[in-house]
């Protein structure tokens, strides 16, 4: 599972035979006509097709390119992440597991996984740094409504980097009955493969919905967490050059400062969570703190096909400050009547300088990757003459 030079599993021993018998799961489903069948029966279930629609006001706040909405938003438990919580929890039922972990930093991939454990009936326990059990205490009520437990984790920088490290000591001790399903484009081969995979589904739909409106993209935009959104959109459109795929990250505080989460941009080639990536790191190579206004931004790695398409110029990575994502935050709610996520708010700022740059008779679609339900309370104290 490589991506250029990115990639690979750099994972201990103990790891690998479980990684490997992943992989071969993960490819006889794909080869497997009716795996693909059943993960298209719980479309109704997730509210598959999302819709796809034009942002009118923000086109003409933008003055450029018109911006196309893909409401990702819209999916069942509010955001992308139930794409692929859905798609990996068959393949760990395929391979007889009976119980599933997971991380959560901004909680919507903890509520995606709860949901179809409560669904498909498997024990569930997320791993939630106890500042974003904080943060996010919306979803970690909603992901021990649903059945799940939340485990906050203590360690570190109580963000989302320490719950994946604590999802990990818990997943080497319990391979034989449990599957991690990881919540973004991150971790060993043949993780970032398989996520990517499961939210293709996303640019798949894109592409089919703009082709029956005689439209083809002129550029494809999503905000860049751990990547899973962004690699979703991307994909489909990856092998076709006339449309720019752009990454929106969360530069905090400033690019400049020591505070933010903008791993492509202000980052360097390293190794974390069992990938070769790009990561934040000190010049001993010590994986560096972050910050982000979102949670579920605030990390210092990124998928590995996104650290390759920086590499390879296919794709290019801006970064909004959590002021400017604040500023998308209210501008889609003001001026098209969605509250977005935090992440999402990264993209709605990113989208609209793109718009701009593209000028008008253009076309650009921002993956809109979860609903604001979970940040409203903290949105509230930033943006205090709501
Ligand atoms: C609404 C929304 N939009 C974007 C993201 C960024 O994650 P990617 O799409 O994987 O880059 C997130 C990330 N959320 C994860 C979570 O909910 O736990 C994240 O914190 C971790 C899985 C990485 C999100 O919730």
């Amino acid at each position: 599972g490589r991506f250029g030079i990115f990639g690979g599993q750099y994972a201990p021993e103990a790891l690998i035979t479980c990684l490997d018998e992943l992989d071969a799961g993960f490819q006889a489903a794909l080869n497997d006509p009716t795996f693909w069948a059943e993960l298209k029966s719980y479309y109704p279930y997730m509210g598959r097709p999302s819709s796809l629609h034009l942002a009118k006001r923000l086109t003409e706040h933008a003055g450029g390119a018109k911006i196309w909405l893909k409401r990702e938003d819209l999916n069942h438990t509010g955001s992308h992440k139930i794409n692929n919580a859905l798609g990996q929890i068959l393949i760990a039922r395929r391979l007889g597991k009976t119980e599933i972990i997971a991380e959560t930093g901004a909680g919507q991939h903890g509520v995606a996984t709860a949901t179809v454990c409560a669904k498909f009936g498997m024990k569930c326990t997320i791993y939630m740094g106890a500042e974003d059990v904080r943060r996010q205490a919306l979803n970690v009520f909603r992901i021990r409504l649903l059945g799940a437990t939340v485990i906050p984790v203590e360690s570190g920088s109580r963000t989302l980097r320490d719950a994946v490290n604590e999802a990990f000591r818990a997943w080497i001790v319990r391979l034989d009955t449990t599957h991690y399903i990881i919540g973004s484009a991150i971790g060993p081969h043949p993780f970032p493969t398989m996520v990517r995979t499961f939210q293709s589904v996303i640019g798949e739909e894109t592409k089919t919905q703009l082709r029956d409106l005689g439209k083809s993209p002129d550029a494809v935009i999503a905000c860049v967490g751990g990547g899973s959104n962004a690699t979703g959109m991307f994909y489909p459109f990856s092998d076709d050059p006339s449309v720019q795929l752009v990454g929106v990250e969360a530069s905090g505080d400033g690019l400049e400062t020591a505070r933010h989460s903008a791993t492509l941009s202000g980052g360097s080639v390293g190794v974390l969570h069992g990938v070769r990536t790009y990561v934040l790191q000190d010049e001993h190579g010590q994986i560096s703190n972050t910050h982000s206004v979102s949670a579920g931004l605030d990390y210092p790695g990124v998928g590995p096909e996104l650290a390759n398409w920086k590499q390879s110029n296919r794709a290019k990575f801006l970064s909004a400050t959590d002021a400017q994502a604040l500023q998308g935050f209210r501008l889609l709610s003001q001026l098209e009547g969605i509250i977005p996520a935090l992440e999402t708010s990264h993209a709605v700022w990113g989208a609209i300088e793109t718009a701009k740059e593209l000028g008008p008779n253009k076309d650009l679609v921002l993956c809109l990757s979860g609903r604001g339900d979970k940040d409203v309370q903290s949105v509230a104290d930033e943006l205090p003459n709501l």
